[in-house]
């Protein structure tokens, strides 16, 4: 059965002031579907994100069409959206992701008061089994502390918290993994992983990382200034790559070790 998607982006041109970051962009994301935006440093990846949020800065000029569960949302910014055509997203920073002074039960309570019309004792319940199903160790003193007491691995996790809790059909996550280790990154893409696997959530990542691209996603976009030059499954794109950039990319990523697969109980422990 062929399913609408649950983003779709045509022709999206951004320019800020007289620079045109994004250049006529089209892809779609299918329900339930990882799907990564793939490309250098200043390739337009995060404006392509924040014109899918509806928060780009105002000086921004956009054409083209975002359509997110079939409704036009390129002209409306995040807070004005109807709830069926809102995203949810985890940023690179989760230090300022998250309110510094609330406790992270608090933070993480209130979608599930405000949205979802849970109780507060439901509310919490649902915020513990959440964190739980995170692996995150001892929930229960977790949702006490404010975020700068976790680790950045922790509290990365804990923003994918949030936004699974939000129970979007979309969430964007923009390097969500770029400033943390190797073993707190495999906790992370485990988490984006799980999400995706235990909702209908689609996920688009943005990163420039190809191994972190590879161990989560199904497809990529790649682009380079503003434009995409090339999309496909990424098993096909790493085995066969056409574009020169993606060639150089798929080239660097072998000289590169990939790092070892940590073992899971491991990962669980910190
Ligand atoms: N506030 C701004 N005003 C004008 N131009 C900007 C601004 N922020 C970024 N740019 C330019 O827009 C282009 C695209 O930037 P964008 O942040 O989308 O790239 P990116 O692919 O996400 O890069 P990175 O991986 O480094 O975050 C770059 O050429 C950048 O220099």
């Amino acid at each position: 059965m062929c399913s609408d998607p649950v983003l779709s982006v045509r022709d999206l041109r951004i320019k800020i002031g007289q620079l045109q970051v994004v250049d006529g962009l089209s892809f779609d994301v299918m329900p339930g579907e990882r799907v990564c935006l793939l490309g250098a440093s200043g390739s337009g990846k995060s404006f392509t994100a924040k014109a899918v949020l509806g928060l780009l800065p105002p000086n921004a000029r956009t054409q083209g069409s975002i359509r997110i569960q079939g409704q036009e949302a390129i002209a409306t910014p995040a807070t004005q959206r109807p709830k069926n055509s809102r995203v949810s997203m985890v940023f690179q920073d989760s230090l300022s992701a998250l309110n510094p002074l609330v406790s992270i039960g608090s933070q993480l309570r209130e979608p599930f008061l405000r949205h979802h019309g849970l109780s507060r004792s439901a509310a919490n319940d649902a915020t513990v089994a959440l964190l739980a199903s995170l692996d995150l160790p001892d929930p229960q003193r977790l949702i006490k502390r404010t975020p700068a007491e976790l680790s950045g691995g922790q509290r990365q996790r804990v923003c994918i918290a949030l936004a699974m809790a939000c129970k979007t059909s979309l969430m964007v996550a923009d390097e969500p993994t770029t400033a943390l280790d190797v073993v707190t990154q495999a906790q992370v893409l485990r988490a984006l992983h799980q999400h995706t696997d235990s909702s209908a959530s689609a996920l688009l990542f943005i990163t420039h990382d190809l191994h972190a691209a590879a161990q989560l996603c199904q497809r990529a976009v790649i682009i380079e200034r503003g434009m995409m030059i090339e999309s496909g499954e990424l098993d096909t794109l790493i085995t066969s790559p056409q574009h020169p950039f993606t060639q150089a990319l798929v080239a660097a990523a072998h000289n590169v070790q990939p790092p070892e697969v940590v073992p899971t109980d491991y990962l669980k422990s910190v």
